[in-house]
Order: C-alpha cells, then sequence, then structure tokens
C-alpha cells in the first residue's frame, strides 16, 4: 500500500471499536444491495406466476422494512466512521501545531508564516476530505460491490465474464486522470500557501502599506496571486468533471453489449425472464459502488497531495534537539563562559572565535555595528541556534547537555518585539509562570512599574490585551513584558534592545523597570543606545562577528578603539539633536 496513505490510516489506529461497529452496520448496508437485486428474481416469479395473493401483500411490507434496517445501519455507520475520521484529523491537527511550535529558530526564518497556517489549515481541510470519503466510502462501497458482483455470478457467470470485460476499460483512463488531478491539486494549494502568506504580510504589516499608500499595488499582488490560484485550480476542475463522463461513455458500451447478449438468452430460453431480470438489477446497481469507488480514488489522490505536505512538516528535521541522557540543571548560579564560538545562518560565518566569560549577577553588554552579531551572540544562549564551533555553558554545563526544559527555566528574555498574545493582562504576565497566583502577578507589575496604568484599565488586570484587545502604548507593552520576565525570576536576563523602540519618557520608566528586573541576575544588554549601558560591568565591543574589546565604560573610552569612536558618533549626534531641537 502506498506510505502516504498507511501513514494516515494508522492515526485511525486509536478509534478502532468505532471502525468496527462501522463496518459491521457497512457489511449490512452492502450485503443488502445484494439481497435487493437477488430478491427481484423471486418476487417477479410470484408476480408473474400469479395466485398467492398473501405473500403478494407481504412483498411491499418487505421493502418497506428492509430499507428501513438498511437506513438505521447507515445511518450508524456514518456517524461512526464521521466521529473516527474527525478524531484522527483533529490529532494530525493537533501534531502539526505541536510539532511546528516546537522546531528550532532556523526553520522559522526559512518558512514563512502564511505558508505554515496553511499546512495547519487548507493541507488538513483538503486531508479530512479526502479521509472522510475515501474511508467512509471504501468499504462500503467494495461490500456493496461484491454482494452485487455475486448475484450476478450466481445468475449467469458466463453473461458476467462477458460483462465484465468492459469494466476493466474505465480502470486505465481513470487511473490516468487521478494522476493528473494529483499534480494540479498540488500545485493549487502551494499557491494557496503563497496567497496566505499575502494575507497575513498586508494585515499585520498594514500600518506600512497605508502611510506609504501601498495599497493598490498590494491589491494588484493579492490579484496576481488570486488568480494564480485561480489557473491552477482549473485544472483540477477540468480533470475532475472529465472523469466521470470519459468512463461513463466505456460502460454504455459493456451495458448495451450485455443487453444484446442476455436479451437473446431470454429469447433462445436459456434464462428465464426474473433471472434476466435479477441479473441486470444487479449490474445497474453495481456500476453506481464502482463508480463512487473510482470518485474515491481522484479524492484520495488529491488529500495525498496534502499529506505528503503535512508529513513532510512533521519530518522535517529539528536541528535544536535535546540529548538523550540530558541533564535537568536547577536553579543555576548564572556563570555564563562561551568558549571559542562560531556560528553562520548559512556559508557566511557570523560569529568566528567569540571567547566571553560572564560572572554570576554581573551585566555585560553587547554593543557594535549594527550586523556584527549582537543578536545573534545572546540567541545562542537559549539554543534558538546551537553554535557550529565551540561551546556555551552555564555553571560548567554545555548548554547542549541540559534538557531543553531545565535550559529555558535558566533564561528570561526581554526585546523589542514586545510580544502580547490576545488574553487577559494577568494572564500575559502569566506566560513566565503559569500557575502564579494574582497577588504574584501584581507583585511582579508593580516591580515592573505596570501597576498603576493597568489598575487604571476598564477591567484591571482582566483587561483583554493582544491583537484584537485594548490598545497599549509601546512603553506599556514593555512593563508587561518585563513583568513578565520579573514573575519568571530566571538567573539569567537576555535584554536585546529592549528600550530601542520608546521615546525619552517611556524609557525612562521601562529603564527603572528594567533596573529592579537586572537585580541578582547575570544580564546580557544588547544596545545600540550607547547611554544606556555605561554602568555595565563590562562592556563587549562586536565587529564582524569577532570581540574586538572588552572593558568598563572607562577604559574603553580611554583605549580609543571602535568603541569610544561609536560613543563620539553617538554624542556628537545627540549634541546636534539638541543644537537643532525646538
Ligand atoms: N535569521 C537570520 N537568517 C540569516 N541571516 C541572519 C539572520 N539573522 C541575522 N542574520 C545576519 O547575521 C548578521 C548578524 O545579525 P545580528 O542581528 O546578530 O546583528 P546585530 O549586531 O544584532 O545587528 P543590529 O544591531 O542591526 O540588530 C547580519 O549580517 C544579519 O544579516
Amino acid at each position: 500500500m502506498n506510505p502516504t496513505l498507511t501513514r494516515t490510516l494508522a492515526y485511525f489506529k486509536p478509534y478502532w471499536k468505532l471502525l468496527a461497529v462501522s463496518a459491521l452496520c457497512s457489511a449490512i448496508v452492502g450485503g443488502m444491495d445484494g439481497a435487493f437485486a437477488y430478491l427481484v428474481e423471486p418476487v417477479l416469479k410470484k408476480i408473474f406466476a400469479g395466485g398467492e395473493t398473501g405473500i403478494f401483500l407481504l412483498i411491499p411490507l418487505g421493502i418497506v422494512a428492509l430499507f428501513a434496517l438498511r437506513g438505521l445501519a447507515r445511518f450508524t455507520y456514518d456517524s461512526t466512521i464521521q466521529l473516527a475520521g474527525q478524531k484522527a484529523i483533529q490529532d494530525i491537527r493537533n501534531q502539526v501545531y505541536a510539532s511546528t511550535v516546537r522546531m528550532d529558530m532556523a526553520f522559522f526564518t526559512r518558512r514563512s508564516t502564511g505558508e505554515l497556517m496553511s499546512h495547519a489549515t487548507n493541507d488538513i481541510s483538503t486531508m479530512q476530505a479526502g479521509m472522510a470519503n475515501v474511508v467512509c466510502g471504501l468499504f462500503r462501497e467494495i461490500l456493496s460491490a461484491c454482494s452485487l458482483l455475486g448475484v450476478i455470478f450466481y445468475r449467469n457467470w458466463q453473461l458476467a465474464l462477458f460483462s465484465f470485460v468492459v469494466i476493466p476499460l474505465t480502470a486505465y483512463p481513470a487511473q490516468l486522470i487521478g494522476k493528473k488531478i494529483k499534480r494540479a491539486s498540488g500545485r493549487s494549494l502551494n499557491v494557496m500557501g503563497g496567497l496566505t502568506a499575502i494575507l497575513q504580510e498586508s494585515f499585520s504589516g498594514i500600518k506600512v502599506i497605508k502611510a506609504f499608500g501601498l495599497e493598490g499595488s498590494a491589491i494588484e499582488r493579492f490579484r496576481a496571486s488570486n488568480r494564480d490560484y485561480f489557473t491552477q485550480y482549473r485544472q483540477y476542475i477540468k480533470y475532475d468533471a472529465m472523469s466521470m463522463p470519459v468512463s461513463e461513455t466505456i460502460i454504455s458500451f459493456g451495458i448495451a453489449a450485455v443487453v444484446y447478449f442476455g436479451g437473446s438468452q431470454v429469447m433462445s430460453g436459456r434464462m428465464t425472464a426474473s433471472e434476466f431480470f435479477s441479473f441486470i438489477a444487479a449490474m445497474v446497481m453495481v456500476f453506481n459502488p464502482i463508480k463512487k469507488l473510482q470518485n474515491s480514488y481522484n479524492s484520495l489522490q488529491r488529500s495525498a497531495g496534502a499529506a505528503e505536505r503535512v508529513f513532510r512538516l512533521l519530518d522535517e528535521p529539528r536541528r535544536v534537539q535535546e540529548r538523550p541522557h540530558a541533564v535537568a540543571l536547577g536553579r543555576s548560579t548564572g556563570l555564563v563562559i562561551f568558549r571559542d564560538v562560531s556560528f553562520s545562518y548559512g556559508d557566511e560565518p557570523i560569529l568566528d572565535g567569540v571567547s566571553l566569560e560572564v560572572q554570576p549577577n554581573s551585566m555585560v553588554a553587547l554593543v557594535g555595528p549594527s550586523g556584527s552579531g549582537k543578536s545573534t551572540l545572546v540567541s545562542l544562549l537559549p539554543r534558538f541556534y546551537d553554535v557550529a564551533g565551540g561551546s556555551i555553558t552555564i555553571d560548567g554545563y554545555d548548554i547542549r547537555d541540559l534538557t531543553l526544559d531545565s535550559l529555558v527555566n535558566q533564561i528570561a528574555l526581554v526585546d523589542q518585539e514586545t510580544t502580547l498574545f490576545h488574553d487577559s493582562i494577568a494572564n500575559n504576565i502569566r506566560y513566565g509562570k503559569p500557575h502564579a497566583t494574582l497577588d504574584e502577578v501584581m507583585e511582579a507589575a508593580k516591580a515592573a512599574y505596570a501597576h498603576d496604568f493597568i489598575t487604571q484599565l476598564p477591567e484591571g488586570y482582566d483587561t483583554s490585551i493582544g491583537d484584537r484587545g485594548v490598545r497599549l502604548s509601546g512603553g506599556q507593552r514593555q512593563r508587561i513584558c518585563i513583568a513578565r520576565a520579573l514573575l519568571k525570576n530566571a538567573p539569567i536576563l537576555i535584554l536585546d534592545e529592549a528600550t530601542s523602540a520608546l521615546d525619552t519618557e517611556s524609557e525612562q520608566m521601562v529603564q527603572k523597570a528594567l533596573d529592579n528586573l537586572m537585580q541578582n541576575r547575570t544580564t546580557f544588554v544588547v544596545a545600540h543606545r550607547l547611554s544606556t549601558v555605561q554602568h555595565a560591568d563590562s562592556i563587549v565591543v562586536l565587529d564582524e562577528g569577532r570581540i574586538v574589546e572588552q572593558g568598563t565604560h572607562e577604559t574603553l573610552l580611554g583605549a580609543g578603539g571602535l568603541y569610544s569612536r561609536l560613543h563620539a558618533l553617538q554624542f556628537s549626534d545627540s549634541s546636534a539633536m539638541e543644537n537643532n531641537g525646538p
């Protein structure tokens, strides 16, 4: 069996009881199709023979009873199989989300958000449609076809053999068309990924689009992508619509031949008329499940394309992995050592031979020109990426030998993105410690200078924020992020340009909050504005991925190197701004 199909079907395993019930009911439905065709013969015989009024009256009652039983079986069959299908799809969707969220950062920089969203929504819906169609339809149609074929062969095996010479003729074009559908549908889904990416980008960047008056070109870009999707989908429609008429036309030749030969057998007395009717009834009925099986095949091809994409995502190797016997580190002292660390995102080396020892509870500032590798260096500490050479240790443990959970517990991060989720303020702060009490949340908010503005909001700590919630200023958002980090109370803190997006007034407030946060922690500060890091225990100057200077503000100024040049540049900038100011 096709490995994608085998893997998809494996998701049904936990729901085998539902499948068993549905299989039983589908056996009843399928078997009854054969019974109906078989009964045509004795019923017609009785009618044509005439006389037995009692039995004659029982026939309509029997028909109603059989249909009622078949209806009940079909209802149970349909509802149980759909339930199993939904449960399996739910598991796949959960697995796709969990495995995507757990991927390393390199994975997310390689793919667009829209593309990932498309996997979790469009691809899984397509898989769902295919699976419902196939798993729901396959078993019943096969049974139904088998029982009807039984009747056909029982009634007249020579005529049956003759009839079925034409049936394999339908298989070849059906298979050919099915393959084309798979290719066309795979392409249309790829374009759908692009479409979702444009939607996601333009809605999240709507401010820039408006500010630059780019609505027109955004609409044109979307239109072009939408047109592409339509073109691809048109291919799919064409093949899908073609498959049925082609096979039906081929089948009609067979039916004509069967009627001719069967009719001549009746006329020559080798078969009774009621046997012939029973044969024809079964023959007419058998094309229905066969056609449905062919539809299921097309649907299967389409969903196999989507399933392959979903499985490819699930199989994507995770570059950052937990080692088999990883150590769960308790609260560390915060001693961090980088030894001869090198790193690159692609071919270009980004960090080269970086060695740095950071003492517990000290503050180290990383400064240097844009692109010198400051953010990259700190992103290696929580293992957003793994070093290419050298090592990083916390309390003497190589971070790659620690469990991922215990490593993450050592580190709190505050960056300029101030990511808040669509949830209450209290719960946003709780991301730092999921089971924190409201008192703990408030204490953290007070230390982060956020308590006062939070209590002035309409619903205080229960106010909803994030994408669809109340609007907060950059400084307020940042203070909530700081409260979150305070609540986490990790021994190591990373501040990556935490104040660079703020104006001077809110920066002062955030700086006070940060001062509280930095107490008794090893702190890495990535900063553009040198004024914010003058009091750091150690200032590390990076240039083109190497440490070129290290020392305190005073010693570095005295040394007259890159730091003093950057400082002079910023100092002249700020005095120029003051001179030109209002
Ligand atoms: N996800 C990524 N994929 C590929 N290259 C990257 C990625 N992130 C950063 N880079 C590259 O790595 C280099 C160092 O970037 P990094 O952000 O670490 O520098 P930085 O000193 O923090 O810069 P800035 O001060 O402008 O934030 C740059 O050349 C950048 O283009």
